[in-house]
């Protein structure tokens, strides 16, 4: 098996000799006050693929995921986007932009701007786009994820499934290459949380390139080509999801599982 296919295959990671890896981090470690948080992680992500960071409360999959959207420093190892150098150890990571999205449980609207001006706000500030086509945009975005009839609604008046389905289309607004999401449907009911990962498993299979760190797994399993399991900083195990969730490598994985799972 070649080093690509081992990667697109879940096996080895760390590679970014594939052209279409879109984001790598290379045995990266994130340290808070001297206390590693993330410890020499390894993970490659490909062009359109949906990977699922799974693992206990402060596993360090939030700063796994802040550090592949070069929202964190690291203490050593090397994040690439696109194959170009994001972090190095103890420099501020250089910002790619609208190129990476990024959606948190918190939906983190402007209240006072309506869902259509939510999403246009960016293109034009960043982008220089005239108002009138941000706003077009922002429409069609609004229909992509369901919310056609709620362009003019302020945040107040949607619901929180609706609200993060307005912050997913304001993070498309800008076209980004690599979607990243932590845990997008925490804070929602069962219903907005269908909602939710319906508009992510179009996105994934219009092949938006995704990584989501994810309580739901349901979601991980049917919808994500990889999981990645981590437990105290460190990763794991990681894998196609049908064989981690069936037969993992790992009897933390296997506890874990059986945990969440109620197995
Ligand atoms: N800014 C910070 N300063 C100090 N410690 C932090 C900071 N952010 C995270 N941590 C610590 O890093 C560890 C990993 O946190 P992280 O949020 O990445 O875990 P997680 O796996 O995403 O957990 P959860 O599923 O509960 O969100 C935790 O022990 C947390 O307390």
């Amino acid at each position: 098996m070649s080093k690509v296919d081992a990667v697109s295959a879940g096996g080895p990671v760390g590679s970014t000799e594939s052209a279409d890896v879109v984001v790598a981090a290379e045995t990266i470690t994130r340290s808070y006050h001297g206390t590693p948080v993330v410890s020499e992680v390894s993970i490659s992500v490909r062009q359109g693929q949906t990977v699922a960071l799974l693992g206990p409360s402060g596993a360090g999959k939030s700063t796994l995921l802040r550090c592949l959207a070069g929202l964190e420093p690291v203490q050593s190892g090397t994040v690439r986007f696109r194959g170009e150098t994001m972090s190095l150890p103890d420099a501020p990571p250089r910002a790619f932009g609208g190129r990476i999205g990024m959606v948190f449980q918190q939906f983190n609207l402007f209240p006072h701007l309506s869902a259509v001006d939510n999403v246009a706000l960016a293109p034009m500030k960043v982008r220089g786009v005239a108002k009138s086509a941000a706003r077009a945009a922002a429409r069609e975005l609004l229909e992509r994820v369901g919310l056609g009839e709620h362009c003019e609604h302020f945040p107040f008046e949607l619901s929180g499934g609706q609200q993060q389905r307005v912050a997913i289309a304001r993070a498309l607004g800008m076209s980004p290459e690599l979607m990243l999401f932590d845990e997008p449907t925490s804070a929602l009911d069962p219903e907005f949380t269908r909602e939710v990962l319906a508009v992510m498993r179009d996105l994934a299979a219009a092949g938006m390139t995704i990584v989501v760190v994810t309580h739901e797994m349901g979601f991980a399993r049917r919808s994500a080509d990889r999981v990645v399991f981590m437990d105290a900083g460190r990763l794991v195990e990681e894998g196609p999801a049908d064989t981690v969730f069936t037969n993992p490598d790992h009897e933390r994985t296997r506890a874990f599982l059986d945990q969440v799972l109620g197995g």
